[in-house]
């Protein structure tokens, strides 16, 4: 199958300096399954990125958790795709549901970022996912759809691209989707990039899962076919993190 396990620590706008030295210390000292098994990147706000890429453990890689939609220049606040490239970050989160919903980033802007990032040679954890109101209305598979066309309309390979889904109703409400809810999305969106990207594609993905993911709820969430991994929220702050990372061993056994 090939798609190794993938786990994104998404600190969000949380943490001092002595916090994040802490939570890098714990990553530091886990046992966790090799880089062959499982992929670990963890994403702290953008002023605590380079501390954080210069003590954590060399396995680990770390993410930025937005960037600028095009080259920097005079777009006060915003920080560029150029410098993550600058820093030596490899990996950037984009598309958000809190900078889609509160930041207000279309579908289209997400996707133009998307494309800049990755022409600039970043790896991209891309998220898309419905709220409570499409859900109950029947439409969640329109709604990530609609968010993956607008990606997949102006990018021409997937290879450094991890898709995360992420349902607004489960971020940090403890309300995780059941793991026959997160599999039918996650198999409907790989359908999805077989018959609007190609076969190779919607073969090698990751898709990952995000959404009150904690260190109780991970293995059977990990245990589902098209379950590639989690993007974790609250729990990556936490030393529970490393049970979600080692969740990548029911892949192992399965
Ligand atoms: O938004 C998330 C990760 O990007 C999920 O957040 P929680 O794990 O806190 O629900």
């Amino acid at each position: 199958m090939g798609r190794k396990f993938f786990v994104g620590g998404n600190w969000k706008c949380n943490g001092t300096t002595e916090e994040v030295k802490k939570i890098v210390s714990t990553l530091n000292d886990a046992q966790v399954p090799s880089q062959d098994v499982v992929e670990v990147v963890v994403s702290p706000p953008f002023v605590f990125l380079p501390l954080v890429k210069n003590s954590l453990r060399p396995d680990f890689h770390v993410a930025a958790q937005n960037a600028w939609v095009k080259k920097g220049g005079a777009f006060t606040g915003e920080v560029s795709v150029e410098m993550l490239v600058n820093l030596d970050i490899p990996w950037v989160i984009l598309g958000h549901s809190e900078r889609r919903l509160i930041l207000g980033e279309s579908n289209e802007f997400v996707g133009d970022k998307v494309a800049y990032a990755l022409a600039q040679g970043l790896k991209v954890i891309a998220c898309v996912g419905e709220t409570l109101e499409q859900r109950e209305s029947g439409s969640t598979m329109d709604v990530v759809a609609a968010q993956t066309k607008a990606i997949a309309e102006r990018i021409s390979n997937w290879s450094d691209v991890v898709l995360a889904y992420e349902p607004v109703w489960a971020i940090g409400t403890g309300k995780v989707a059941t793991p026959a809810q997160a599999q039918e999305v996650h198999l409907e969106l790989r359908k999805w990039l077989q018959a609007n990207v190609n076969a190779e594609v919607a073969a090698t993905t990751r898709i990952i899962y995000g959404g009150s993911v904690n260190g109780a709820n991970c293995k059977e969430l990990a245990a589902q076919p098209d379950v590639d991994g989690f993007l974790v929220g609250g729990a990556s702050l936490k030393p529970e993190f490393i049970d979600i990372i080692k969740a990548a061993e029911v892949k192992q056994n399965a």
